[in-house]
C-alpha cells in the first residue's frame, strides 16, 4: 500500500519547551485511529482527550492531490489548532496543492493531474483556518482557495458555514454568469439550484447532494452544499483496482441499493438526473480542459460508503416528458438518446436514460470494464479500462478527428446493443447478471425502471441486509446532519 500523507502532529500533553513533534503516514484508505485506548494506532496519553478520540484517512483527491479528512469520535469535540470543533459534527479537509496547481478561485484552467498521487510524498501539516487563505465572503458563508473539483459549468471549493458560529465545512459551487451566456444556459443553470431546492423539501435523501443555501451576484451563482470528503465512485473504483481487487459483490450491491434508492426518490419526484457516470470518455470539452468531473462522490471515506448523487445541472423536472434536449456522457447515453442526439426529429425520455446509466454502473463495478466504451482495452485486464480513460483525459494529443471517429464506434456499439459477459466475472453473479440485462435493455419501453430494479432478485435476496446497512450507514448519519 503506498503512501500518501504524512502528518506533522505535536502532542498536546508534550506542548511546551519539550514539545515533539512526530510524524504520521497516512496510507490510501487506511483509516488510523487515534486515542487513549491501548488498541489506537496512535495512542495519546492526555486524560482529556477520549478512549476512542478520532480517525484520520487519505484519499486520492481528483485534482491528483490528496485530502485527509479527520473524523471525530469524542465525547467532548476535538479542539484543532486552538479552535474548538464541535462534537460528532466536525470533518477536517486538507487538499494537498501540487506546486502547479492554479490556486486562484475562479481560475478556468484545472490543475495538472499527477499521475499516481498515491506515490507523491507530500508533507501536510493540520489544516487550521489559519493555512487556508480565505477567497471570499458571501453572505454567513466563507470561500477558502481549497478546490475539489472542477467542471464544465462550475469551480467547487471549500467553504465555511459560520452562522451559529460552528464553521461547518460546506462545498460551494461557483458558476459564472458571463453576460455571453445565453438566456437558455442561463436557466439551465440556475434550475439545478431550483431543483436541488425542490428535492430538500420534505426532508431530502441521504444520497441526494444537500443543498444549503444559494447566492447570486452580478457574475457569480454561488451553490453551497453538502461536502463529500470520500472522492468519486470512480476513483474509489480504480484504487480499489489498483491493489489489485475489486469491489467485492456486496460492496457493488449496496453501492447499488443506494444508488436505485436516490434514482427513486428523484423518480418519484419526476426528476432524471440525465448525467449519472463513473468515469467515461470524457466530452471534448474536457479533453481540453483536462478535467472530468465525477457525479457519484463519497459522502467520506472508507469501504461501503454512503454514495451522494451531485451535480444536478443537467437534471430535468417532469421527465416523463420526452425531449429534444439530449445530454450527458456519450458512454452513458441509451440507444434512444444517441438515436436523438444524432437525428433532430427525434426526441428521448429521462427517466429510462437514468436507469440504463445505472445499468452501466453496475457493470463496471462487477468486472471493472465499460460495457461498450472498450476500445483500446482488453477484457483480459479491467485495470486497462481505467488507464484508458485516466489516457484519453491527458491526451493532448487527440485530434478532433481521431475523438469524433472514437465517439462513432462508440455510439454504434451502444446502438449494437451486445453486450459481452465475460464469464471469468459474470458466472458467480448470475442475478447481477440479469438486473444488468434488464436495465441495459435496448427498448426503454421495456427496460427495467428503478422500481422494478429494486425488486430485482439480486436486490431482494438481501434486501434486510441492505435495509440494515443502509439505516446505519446512510440514514441515521444523515438525520444526525440535519440536527
Ligand atoms: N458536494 C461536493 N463535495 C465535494 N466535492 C464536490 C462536491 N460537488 C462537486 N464536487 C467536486 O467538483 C467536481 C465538479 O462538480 P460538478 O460536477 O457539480 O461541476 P459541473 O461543472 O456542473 O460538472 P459538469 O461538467 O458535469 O457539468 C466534482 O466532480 C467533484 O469532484
Amino acid at each position: 500500500m503506498s503512501i500518501c500523507a504524512k502528518l506533522i502532529i505535536s502532542r498536546p500533553e508534550s506542548a511546551g519547551h519539550n514539545a515533539r513533534r512526530e510524524v504520521i503516514v497516512l496510507r490510501i484508505d487506511k483509516p488510523v485511529l487515534i486515542g487513549r485506548h491501548p488498541d489506537c494506532d496512535y495512542v495519546l496519553t492526555s486524560t482529556y482527550s477520549s478512549s476512542l478520540h478520532c480517525s484520520l484517512f487519505a484519499i486520492p483527491s481528483q485534482n491528483g492531490g490528496c485530502i485527509v479528512s479527520c473524523h471525530d469520535h469524542s465525547r467532548n469535540g476535538l479542539k484543532l489548532n486552538g479552535y474548538r470543533l464541535l462534537a460528532h459534527k466536525f470533518t477536517c479537509v486538507h487538499v494537498w496543492k501540487d506546486r502547479r496547481e492554479k490556486i486562484e478561485l475562479f481560475d478556468p484552467t484545472p490543475p495538472v493531474e499527477v499521475s499516481r498521487p498515491a506515490r507523491t510524498k507530500v508533507r501536510l501539516s493540520f489544516v487550521s483556518r489559519s493555512a487556508l487563505t480565505i477567497v471570499q465572503e458571501v453572505a454567513h458563508f466563507i470561500i477558502s482557495n481549497q478546490k475539489l473539483g472542477s467542471g464544465s459549468f462550475a469551480t467547487v471549493h471549500l467553504a465555511f458555514d459560520r452562522s451559529n458560529h460552528s464553521y461547518k465545512q460546506v462545498a460551494c459551487k461557483t458558476i459564472r454568469l458571463t453576460s455571453r451566456k445565453k438566456g437558455c444556459e442561463m436557466d439551465q443553470v440556475c434550475r439545478e439550484a431550483v431543483i436541488l431546492e425542490e428535492l430538500k423539501q420534505g426532508g431530502g435523501h441521504p444520497n441526494i447532494n444537500r443543498i444549503f443555501a444559494t447566492h447570486r451576484d452580478d457574475e457569480f451563482l454561488f451553490i453551497f452544499l453538502q461536502l463529500c470528503t470520500g472522492g468519486d465512485l470512480f476513483t474509489y473504483i480504480t484504487t480499489t483496482m489498483e491493489r489489485n481487487r475489486r469491489i467485492c459483490e456486496a460492496e457493488a450491491k449496496f453501492i447499488m441499493f443506494q444508488l436505485l434508492s436516490g434514482l427513486k426518490f428523484l423518480h418519484d419526484k419526476a426528476v432524471a438526473h440525465r448525467d449519472l457516470k463513473v468515469g467515461g470518455i470524457p466530452p471534448r470539452l474536457h479533453v481540453l480542459t483536462n478535467s472530468q468531473p465525477e457525479n457519484i462522490l463519497l459522502h467520506a471515506p472508507g469501504p461501503y460508503p454512503r454514495i451522494v448523487i451531485a451535480d444536478f445541472g443537467l437534471a430535468r423536472p417532469r421527465s416523463y416528458q420526452e425531449t429534444f434536449n439530449v445530454c450527458g456522457t456519450v458512454s452513458y447515453l441509451p440507444p434512444e438518446g444517441i438515436a436523438a442526439l444524432d437525428t433532430d426529429h427525434l426526441k428521448y425520455i429521462g427517466m429510462p436514460s437514468d436507469c440504463w446509466s445505472a445499468g452501466v454502473i453496475l457493470y463496471i463495478m462487477i468486472c471493472g470494464s465499460h460495457p461498450f466504451d472498450n476500445e483500446s482495452t482488453s477484457f483480459d485486464s479491467s485495470l486497462n479500462w481505467c488507464s484508458h480513460i485516466r489516457a484519453s483525459r491527458d491526451s493532448e494529443s487527440q485530434t478532433s478527428e481521431h475523438y469524433r471517429s472514437t465517439e462513432s464506434r462508440l455510439k454504434g456499439r451502444i446502438l449494437d446493443g451486445s453486450i459481452e459477459y465475460q464469464p471469468y466475472y459474470w458466472q458467480k453473479v448470475p442475478n447481477a447478471k440479469q438486473l444488468v440485462s434488464s436495465l441495459l435493455n435496448p427498448n426503454y419501453a421495456q427496460r427495467a425502471t428503478v422500481n422494478d430494479a429494486l425488486h430485482s432478485v439480486w436486490i431482494l435476496s438481501e434486501l434486510q441486509l441492505l435495509k440494515m446497512h443502509f439505516k446505519q450507514r446512510c440514514v441515521d448519519p444523515f438525520l444526525n446532519d440535519l440536527r
